[in-house]
């Protein structure tokens, strides 16, 4: 196989693969030998066992090669059929099915690898989440309405147009809200996408589903920022794919998009749409300018060029190591590649574990009210089980409490289903509560959790882009998860901070009190100012700080003074090391070069916090809440 890049490709022997949980079993009788060709009755029982685990911690799918013995020679034709046989033997017993991937000449014999997938019942199915990001015009909602509609576009707009949901995009062909579109694949990897008359069944596509990709569709345009963050942080997407017009190249919010993407830890790959429109020269530049920017410091990635099935597979089973970012070029219009696309997203596998045996947590990213049902809340579950008829806690409400509340229903991808489990997401509708009680960045989660508002978190970020200087009092929209809220900056571990800094700070919601979790990724954005980060600690809204005036001016000692205060058992903020911020490094890296010829010094300082105060003038005061 020619592998276009020096990446270490998965070559993991007889019954093994990358991210293989170590097991109680034994199976050092069968690891790298050449068991499969004619085991014994005791080397068949291990091999199911191996198997059956290998499929469980691979959340129902994984990619078994044969042929990779003790010395990795390969095998004749006769071994390799041989050991095929006791594979197909192995899955037929359990309700796997067993797809032929690639077969392969390695040294003197063969070698091969299948997609071993668990059949599953109709209401169940492995969900992958992708957010569709790029600038706008870079053929996003075409390549969505090609891929799930299974037909090519015209050029000017023909695929789009079944995926527009407001008036106004259909009017302007612009994206504006965070939209969702499926595609199906069943246990044999083929698409189940059937449109009747143009329009897409979603229950029959889940029924017929092995495994469902669910597109969020961000906004292409800079004004639709906040919604594409939203996008990126509220729907807990396992990858982003970032489309690229041919002909236009990396421009707009392009390195926007990758940055965002970078930061939130989410791997990317890279489509290249217009390929039939391009000049081979403008398209080798553009391809160029990816690579240097994939490959810079700022981002560390190993760019795959994907253009044969064996380049896709490899991609594939390498792909969740984060170093890789494959890329593909298609056309919308003529079909070019479009199969090497749709091969590799049947091969995803979920970077969400489902946690089944962890307290039950939701996070909720939009509601509804719907005639004859009542109140319904969207959004994802990130661990645990949920049935019908559990009783969560939902909140927190403006007084940071958090109510006992039923659930009636649930739907996945509007189809009723018993349960739902972590990772995947679903709708809920919820007995004796109002939609206007309910708002995006709310939790749902189990009462084992005891869970508790915070006003006030600390947080490590960093800074990617600040025309000036933030500093105490600033005032920025804090994304984190499904969580959208203006927070103000109480303190910081520097004085101030300009671009490429990196500082610990504590944060303040303007508005109401949030369910946060220590790790959790944060994104502190306003127009152009970035920086990213993680929460550190959450402040239980029961807590008080001591009163402004008692506080010391230095800021240094006021930190240090809350953390004794709030008494957690974490280190006080001032003695954590700034190198523990760990956000990603991103192509704003490029901005943050700058800084020192356009940052203005201390003097920028006050348009930061300036333009802080315009919004809301003065801090709000800290409002006596009790934490139920
Ligand atoms: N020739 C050609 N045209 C394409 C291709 N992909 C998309 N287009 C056209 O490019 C235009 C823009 O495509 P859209 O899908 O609306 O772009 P978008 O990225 O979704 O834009 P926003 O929704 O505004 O973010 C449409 O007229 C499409 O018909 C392609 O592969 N080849």
């Amino acid at each position: 196989m020619d592998n276009n890049f020096d990446s270490p490709v998965n070559t993991s022997p007889q019954g093994e693969y990358e991210g293989y949980k170590e097991s109680e079993t034994d199976y050092s009788s069968i690891r790298g030998k050449m068991v499969l060709v004619s085991p014994t009755a005791d080397e068949y029982e291990l091999l199911r066992k191996q198997l059956l685990e290998r499929l469980e911690s691979g959340n129902g799918e994984i990619i078994y090669d044969i042929g990779h013995g003790e010395d990795g020679r390969g095998l004749t034709e006769d071994e390799y059929s041989a050991s095929l046989a006791t594979l197909q033997s192995l899955v037929s017993a359990e309700r796997v099915s067993c797809v032929e991937l690639r077969r392969w000449q390695c040294g003197t014999g063969l070698t091969g690898q299948y997609l071993l997938r668990m059949e599953v019942d109709d209401t169940d199915f492995m969900e992958i989440r992708v957010a569709v990001v790029g600038n706008v015009d870079a053929g996003k909602s075409t390549l969505l309405g090609v891929l799930t509609h299974g037909e090519l576009d015209n050029g000017r707009g023909y695929a789009r147009q079944r995926l527009f949901r407001h008036k106004h995009e259909m009017e302007s062909g612009r994206t504006s809200s965070v939209g969702n579109d499926i595609l199906g694949f069943d246990s044999l990897g083929n698409v189940v996408n059937k449109p009747d008359h143009g329009t897409l069944d979603w229950v029959k596509i889940c029924e017929k589903s092995s495994k469902v990709i669910t597109f969020i569709d961000l906004a292409g345009h800079e004004r639709y920022l906040k919604t594409t963050v939203f996008g990126m942080t509220g729907h807990a997407p396992d990858f982003g794919m970032l489309m690229i017009g041919a002909n236009a190249g990396i421009v707009g919010m392009t390195k926007e998009h990758l940055g965002l993407a970078l930061a939130l830890s989410v791997p990317v790959f890279v489509v290249v749409t217009k390929i039939d429109m391009c000049p081979p020269n403008v398209l080798q530049d553009n391809l160029k300018l990816l690579i240097r920017i994939l490959k810079s410091s700022g981002c560390r990635k190993v760019p795959v060029m994907v253009k044969t099935k064996d380049d896709v597979i490899v991609s594939a089973t390498n792909f969740v190591s984060q170093r890789l970012c494959p890329i593909f070029q298609v056309s919308n219009v003529t079909g070019e590649n479009l199969e090497l696309l749709t091969m590799f997203l049947n091969l995803l596998k979920t970077r969400m574990p489902s946690q089944d045996d962890k307290p039950a947590e939701f996070q909720i990213d939009d509601t509804y009210s719907v005639p004859g049902v009542g109140t319904v809340v969207s959004g994802t579950t990130l661990a645990g089980v949920i049935r019908l008829n559990d009783t969560l806690l939902l909140g927190p409400d403006p007084l940071g409490r958090f109510t006992p509340i039923a659930v009636k229903s649930i739907h996945r991808k509007r189809m009723p289903v018993p349960e739902v489990r972590g990772g995947q997401t679903a709708s809920f509708a919820l007995k004796k509560i109002k939609r206007s009680q309910i708002r995006k960045g709310m939790v749902m989660v189990s009462p084992a959790l005891n869970p508790q508002a915070c006003w006030q978190f600390e947080g490590e970020i960093l800074v990617l882009h600040h025309p000036t200087t933030i500093s105490s009092r600033y005032q920025a929209m804090v994304h984190c998860g499904s969580i959208r809220q203006t927070a103000s900056i109480l303190s910081m571990s520097r004085d101030c901070l300009r671009t490429g800094d990196k500082a610990l700070v504590r944060f303040r919601f303007i508005k109401h009190p949030e369910y946060l979790k220590r790790g959790q990724r944060m994104v502190f954005r306003e127009g152009r100012t970035k920086a990213v980060g993680n929460v550190l600690r959450p402040e239980p809204a029961a807590f008080k700080p001591p009163p402004r005036a008692a506080q010391p001016r230095d800021r240094r000692a006021q930190l240090t003074l809350a953390s004794h205060a709030a008494a957690g058992p974490q280190p006080p903020l001032s003695q954590l090391q700034e190198s523990d911020v760990t956000a990603a490094e991103s192509p704003f890296e490029v901005q943050a070069d700058k800084r020192g010829a356009g940052a203005g010094g201390g003097g920028g300082g006050g348009g930061g916090a300036r333009r802080g105060r315009k919004r809301h003038d003065k801090p709000p005061e800290q409002p006596a809440v009790v934490a139920n």
